[in-house]
């Protein structure tokens, strides 16, 4: 099948490279001259784990294609993917300025019956609008088909190639079929995929991140009184996620959920619902919290050096908002950064992938280490902010060596309590006790 994807940040471009994988002529469109002139010349712009090698493949086997022109993208494409962006606007809705223009730029120029796809994240009502903006000036019949994408960052190829469930919002008879034949190679598990109206396929991708947000969020207040009554939060872990009807997964506490995702639909749900007269409680809370989460750990960090950071330096292990990505979008590692400094500290950071990223937001106001051991040199203190593998299984005998103090403040629970009192660490972690 043919098929055009409009956008290629990490939705469109894993959502063109996967269908190219399934045997699909895939042309992809986006507006930045740059990064499509990148991707032509073989160049993935993002690192997302498994999908440079696909990206090669598809590309030197001639099915993925990269374009600045919408009406060339969409030439003779039988479904057309809008995987665009939608920030929160200054109210904390979805913004819809990017969809809206495609779609009004894609009714005059629309040959033949097409499927339009809602790929991105959208308010419920979106399809809607997309069909109205289209229909102004389109001579074909088309249909607009809601189809939220699931997948996470650092597991995106997976998430897409074998997903849970595939979620499609249309009562349109022929566009069923034509995303039902797309589909099939990826479904092929026995993983359904759900056919519903436009309307609750929008409100579950919605729902879907505000619900594990909200489970996130619940873990972490556990793990706040778990510290006040003497408690631990990774045998409370253990012990509910056991039981099947709550599950194992997305129960890690931390210093807050963040990237470019849960932070924005949780806002944008809540918006939605303060639109329609719902006041939607929870939401608030599970945003109020993690607000606070996120930077949780320095106050403990101030009472530590008796309320003086001036001219402490801090090691901070991990940037990205969470391991197997360079995003840094809403993550944690932003917020501590800005606290230490605020509070006259400096900091020097490692981070495998992301600090290229932190580098052109903070210029100098922060060093950055080629090796994690690097950035412990003469730091009083070590802070943890992502769970990448790497710091898992640190060398403890060279750390003690250029830490200046041996403390470590863990966003992560990455190491197990009597191991830090062997080492003789003062230890600081999320949801049990401190090791002095
Ligand atoms: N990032 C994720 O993990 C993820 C997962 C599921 C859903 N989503 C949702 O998918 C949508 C896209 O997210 P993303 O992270 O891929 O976005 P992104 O910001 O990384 O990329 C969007 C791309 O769209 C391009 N673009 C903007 N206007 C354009 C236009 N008029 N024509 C062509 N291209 C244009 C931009 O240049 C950019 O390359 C959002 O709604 C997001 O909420 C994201
Ligand atoms: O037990 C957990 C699990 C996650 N997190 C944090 O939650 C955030 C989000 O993590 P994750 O969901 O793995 O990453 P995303 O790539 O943002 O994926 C989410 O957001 C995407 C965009 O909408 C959806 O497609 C995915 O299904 C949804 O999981 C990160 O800051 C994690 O550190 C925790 O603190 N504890």
């Amino acid at each position: 099948m043919k098929i055009a994807v409009v956008g290629t940040g990490y939705v469109g471009l894993v959502t063109g490279t996967c269908f190219a994988e399934t045997g699909n002529q895939v042309t992809c469109v986006d507006i930045n001259a740059e990064k499509v002139q990148q991707m032509q010349a073989g160049k993935i712009p993002i690192y997302e784990p498994g999908l440079d090698d696909l990206f090669q493949r598809n590309t030197q086997e001639g099915r993925l294609h990269f374009t600045t022109s919408l009406k060339e993208g969409i030439d003779g494409a039988k479904v057309i993917f809008l995987a665009l962006p939608t920030p929160p606007g200054a109210d904390g809705s979805a913004d819809l300025k990017y969809i809206l223009q495609v779609a009004n730029d894609l009714g005059p120029i629309l040959s033949d019956y097409t499927v339009i796809i809602d790929k991105s994240t959208v308010p419920v009502g979106t399809s809607d609008k997309v069909r109205a903006a289209i229909a102004k000036n389109a001579t074909v019949e088309f249909d607009v088909v809601s189809n939220p994408e699931f997948l996470r960052e650092g597991v995106a190829v997976e998430d897409f190639m074998k997903p849970d469930r595939v979620v499609i919002g249309t009562q349109s008879d022929r566009a069923k079929d034509l995303m039902s034949r797309l589909y099939a190679p990826l479904v092929r598990q026995g993983n359904p995929i759900i056919f519903m109206d436009e309307r609750s396929a929008e409100l579950t991708k919605y729902a879907a991140n505000a619900f594990l947000a909200t489970k996130i969020t619940f873990m972490n207040e556990i793990a706040n009184l778990c510290e006040l009554v003497g408690a631990n939060v990774d045998e409370v872990r253990k012990g509910i996620g056991t039981d099947s009807r709550i599950g194992k997964r997305f129960l890690f506490a931390g210093i807050g959920y963040g990237g470019s995702c849960f932070p924005k639909d949780v806002q944008a749900l809540a918006k939605t619902s303060a639109e329609n007269d719902y006041e939607f409680k929870i939401l608030d809370s599970v945003m109020q919290v993690n607000e606070s989460q996120k930077t949780k750990l320095i106050p403990h960090l101030a009472k530590h050096f008796k309320g003086d950071l001036a001219g402490k330096k801090i090691a901070m292990w991990g940037l990205a908002f969470k391991p197997y990505t360079d995003d840094i979008r809403e993550a944690p590692s932003l917020y501590n950064i800005d606290a230490l400094l605020e509070l006259g500290a400096t900091v020097s950071a490692y981070d495998p992938e992301a600090m290229e990223h932190v580098k052109q937001l903070m210029g100098d106001k922060i060093t950055f280490t080629k090796t994690p051991y690097e950035a412990l040199e003469g730091a009083d203190a070590l802070l943890i902010v992502t769970e990448w593998p790497q710091f898992r299984t640190p060398d403890f005998d060279r750390m003690d060596s250029l830490l200046k103090n041996k403390v470590i403040f863990d966003g992560r629970n990455l190491y197990e309590l009597n191991q830090m009192q062997e080492l003789g660490y003062t230890y600081y972690s999320i949801g049990r006790q401190t090791i002095h």
